[in-house]
């Protein structure tokens, strides 16, 4: 068993970006910047945020963080993104979801400039991703990329089933896995909750690589698996006892694992890693540095 530490990787990119920035701010140029918008108070949003805040710092950008009350409305939001959007010195926005329910999380996103989507949800960076031009890559997916290049874990050629279909995590990253792309060429399988059980064992058991994001602790279990599987764990859920564990069971499941994830310090820190990739992207687009 070996573990694909995200961490580690994480550290790694984020160095190599950070001499990146730097190289641009010695010749005279501002540093990259990320502007956060959150709605509200959720716990874990704030976690998050104050993750992706400390890893622009570390990254040598520029951050700000503009908070808005639980009760602000669609159309105020959507105010806050054009004048963002118009702002010349933002590369890059997330507006942190999930939004309060007064908010079609879609519309918001759908608000945002393509140039400046550096989560790649906009339906222009997702159809650009999907079609395998250049394009800000939803940032999860894009991590779980990277972590797999970084441990040099085979992906071409190989039987890949994903677990989850949300368009932020399992529909594209199974797109990513099965195009023509650096980290690519796998044969895929999408599933999800509603696959019937006895469909979703025939392919987990044969999968080379599962990728599991449904939300639900403990849902991957040692027989769901082959011997040798590469297992890589999406899920972050808070037990009551304060304890964060993935959505697989991996003290009994990381013993058949040739490589696996463990959470923390696996995918959610590569998430946090692509966004910086992203918002890099953003800014040398901006000054037609790449
Ligand atoms: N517009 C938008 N973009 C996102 O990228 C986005 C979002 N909304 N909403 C929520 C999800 C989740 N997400 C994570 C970020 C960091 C960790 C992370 O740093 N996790 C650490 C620590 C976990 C902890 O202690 O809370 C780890 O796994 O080691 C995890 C998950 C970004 N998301």
């Amino acid at each position: 068993m070996n573990l694909l530490d995200g961490k580690r990787c994480a550290d790694s990119l984020i160095a190599d970006i950070a001499k990146q920035v730097s190289r641009h701010v010695d010749a005279g140029l501002r540093k990259p910047h990320m502007t956060v918008v959150l709605v509200g108070h959720h716990a874990p949003s704030e976690s998050y945020v104050k993750s992706k805040v400390t890893t622009c710092t570390l990254s040598g950008f520029e951050s700000n963080l503009i908070r808005l009350p639980e009760t602000v409305t669609e159309k105020e939001l959507l105010w806050l993104i054009q004048q963002i959007n118009a702002d010349a010195s933002t590369d890059g926005v997330i507006v942190q979801l999930p939004l309060p329910k007064q908010i079609n999380a879609q519309r918001v996103i759908n608000a945002i400039a393509p140039e400046k989507d550096i989560d790649g949800f906009h339906p222009a960076n997702f159809g650009r991703m999907a079609l395998g031009q250049k394009a800000f890559r939803p940032a999860t997916a894009y991590g779980i990329c990277k972590l797999l290049q970084f441990y040099q874990v085979p992906v071409a050629g190989k039987h890949c089933v994903v677990i989850g279909r949300s368009n932020i995590v399992g529909k594209p990253i199974s797109i990513m896995l099965s195009n023509d792309f650096d980290i690519g060429n796998a044969t895929v399988t999408l599933t999800h909750i509603e696959t019937p059980r006895e469909l979703l064992l025939e392919e987990t058991r044969r999968a080379d690589i599962v990728i599991v994001a449904v939300g639900i602790p403990g849902f991957v279990t040692p027989d769901m698996v082959k011997d040798g599987v590469t297992l890589i764990d999406v899920g972050i859920n808070r037990l009551e006892n304060g304890k964060i564990v993935g959505d697989v069971d991996f003290p009994a499941v990381a013993p058949k694992c040739e490589w696996i994830t463990p959470v923390p310090g696996g995918v959610g820190r590569m998430t946090v890693a692509a966004l910086m990739i992203n918002t890099l992207m953003a800014y040398q687009n901006n000054f037609e540095l790449a």
